[in-house]
């Protein structure tokens, strides 16, 4: 970044009531190759499925390299440098007002509860609310505060008094795109602005939209923008939440690719993960062109306030048993349980509400008005277990959650050829442990290659999956209790340990 751009880089001081300028020099640059495969499957799967693309029918890129493994990140330092720098624009935001917010902001983050600025949040925001617009490419271990970051960026950006659309946020699952709103609705809520949420049976072709903030999965955007129900000349924002499942040309990355392409060239883009494995990280790099990134190293991946464990059951059959005498020793607040098929999310959740547990199952294949309820009743607190597959892997924050089970490791590919797949494992483990909080997560293995799929998360990134025994369940009851009683682990500074900063 040359000491010119540095000088462009001003924390916005009255964001809220003026649309946002635009750099002459960010047109040139967002042309987006259009070098990518378009997939029926694709598009049928965003129109449709509204995340489905992380259920098992979609799952199918298998026998890959260990990723987490293969790349070392670039690191320019200068722009790390800068950020310590009070005197530069760079400079982090301790606190909220640092960052110049309208008032009516900051109003709404302290109604949040939201004090101060985590770590991904004190260093992003500066960047994304710079003007002239900046994309960014940003990654922080789960939990942490991203949606926020972002939440606030579009927030700031639209012009009040303009009553068209001017932000999308695009999300892989209708769950995470209805949470999305919420917290969009929550932190502006002394604004005047209005959201949309553009998800399945959410819109008709008779009423067009004008929320500034339009936020949903990329099937029905699409749809919208074609039938001419969301007008698009004044949009500003584009956020890929999950961005690295939103680009996987194997699922949603088709509908993305065409949404960026429609929108207006200078469009600040902003793609937020936890996960970017290096198989999109070209390609967002393309999406997003010039953008400041913030990324982990692979060994901070993983949320320190989790551990993780697995345990060894005779076979498949015995899972059911173990998964029953877990619940039936601990009194956990509420937790969730991926499998790998809807049929086994069904079934386990039709055994234990016999054997008198409270629990649901949440997938692809229930009508919308099904999973928003579902969701709902969780999220409230009205069913203590969550059944579900990789439908909800992703976003979801329900603070409560203090366990996660995986009846089945995820995987990319199937049988024996199968191999971890680490990005999906992260996001699963990281529903619980949730900005700062302490978490359990449990795999369940029954064989030699969950066995091995265990050892591959441990490399791929660095932590210890620690054994216990099935056979001793007093054992057991005592290391989940242990760990469950420890409570919040660190605080709301949360640990994004080592920012690195530079520009693609
Ligand atoms: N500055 C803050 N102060 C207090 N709480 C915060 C702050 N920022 C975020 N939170 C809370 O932390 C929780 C996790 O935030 P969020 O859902 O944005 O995480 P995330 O990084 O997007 O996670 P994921 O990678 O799983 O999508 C939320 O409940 C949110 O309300």
């Amino acid at each position: 970044m040359s000491a010119e751009d540095l000088t462009n880089l001003k924390i916005s001081d009255d964001s809220v009531p003026t649309p946002a300028t635009t750099s002459a020099g960010q047109e040139k640059d967002v042309a987006i190759k259009d070098d990518t495969p378009s997939t029926e499957a694709a598009a049928v799967n965003g129109e449709n499925g509204e995340g489905k693309m992380g259920e098992e029918e979609v799952c199918n890129d298998a026998l890959e390299e260990p990723r987490l493994l293969a790349s070392e990140f670039e690191v320019n330092v200068t722009l790390a440098d800068q950020q310590a720098n009070p005197d530069s624009p760079l400079y982090s935001a301790k606190t909220f007002e640092d960052l110049g917010l309208h008032p009516s902001l900051l109003k709404g983050l302290y109604a949040m509860k939201f004090s101060k600025p985590s770590k991904i949040q004190e260093k992003a925001l500066p960047l994304l609310l710079a003007n002239p617009p900046m994309n960014m490419i940003a990654q922080s271990q789960s939990g942490t505060g991203k949606t926020a970051a972002f939440s606030l960026t579009m927030l700031s950006r639209i012009s009040y008094d303009l009553q068209q659309p001017q932000a999308i946020c695009l999300a892989p699952s209708r769950e995470l795109a209805r949470q999305t709103q919420d917290v969009v609705n929550r932190m502006g809520q002394f604004t005047p602005m209005k959201t949309f949420l553009a998800v399945k049976e959410s819109w008709n072709r008779d009423t067009r939209v004008d929320a500034q903030i339009i936020i949903g999965t990329p099937g029905t955007v699409m749809d919208m923008i074609a039938k001419r129900v969301l007008p698009i000349k004044d949009i500003k924002v584009l956020v890929l939440d999950e961005a690295d499942e939103m680009m996987d040309l194997q699922g949603l990355g088709d509908q993305t690719l065409r949404i960026r392409k429609m929108l207006p060239p200078n469009t600040q883009t902003l793609l937020f993960s936890a996960t970017f494995p290096d198989k999109v990280v070209s390609f967002s790099q393309k999406f997003a062109p010039n953008a400041n990134q913030i990324r982990l190293k692979q060994e901070e991946l993983s949320v320190e306030g989790i551990k993780q464990f697995f345990m060894d059951c005779a076979d498949n059959e015995a899972k059911y048993d173990v998964l029953l005498e877990i619940y039936n020793l601990l009194t956990v607040g509420q937790s969730i349980i991926f499998c790998r098929k809807r049929d086994t999310a069904d079934e386990i959740a039709s055994r234990m509400t016999a054997d008198g547990h409270s629990v649901a199952s949440l997938h692809g294949s229930k009508d919308t008005g099904d999973r928003d309820a579902i969701i709902d009743g969780f999220r409230e607190g009205k069913t203590k277990v969550l059944i579900t597959t990789n439908v909800i892997a992703r976003g979801i924050d329900i603070s409560q959650v203090t366990m996660v089970i995986n009846y089945d490791i995820p995987t990319t590919g199937f049988g024996p050829q199968a191999r971890a797949d680490t990005e999906t494992y992260l996001h699963r483990v990281g529903r619980t442990g949730r900005f700062g909080r302490q978490g359990v997560a449990i795999n369940f293995i029954s064989d030699a290659n969950s066995y091995r799929w265990v050892q591959e998360l441990q490399q791929d990134l660095g932590v210890e999956i620690t054994a216990v025994k099935t056979q001793d369940y007093e054992e057991m009851e005592k290391v989940c209790l242990d760990v469950l009683s420890s409570g919040v682990w660190e605080n709301p500074e949360i640990n994004l340990h080592a920012v690195t900063l530079f520009r693609s």
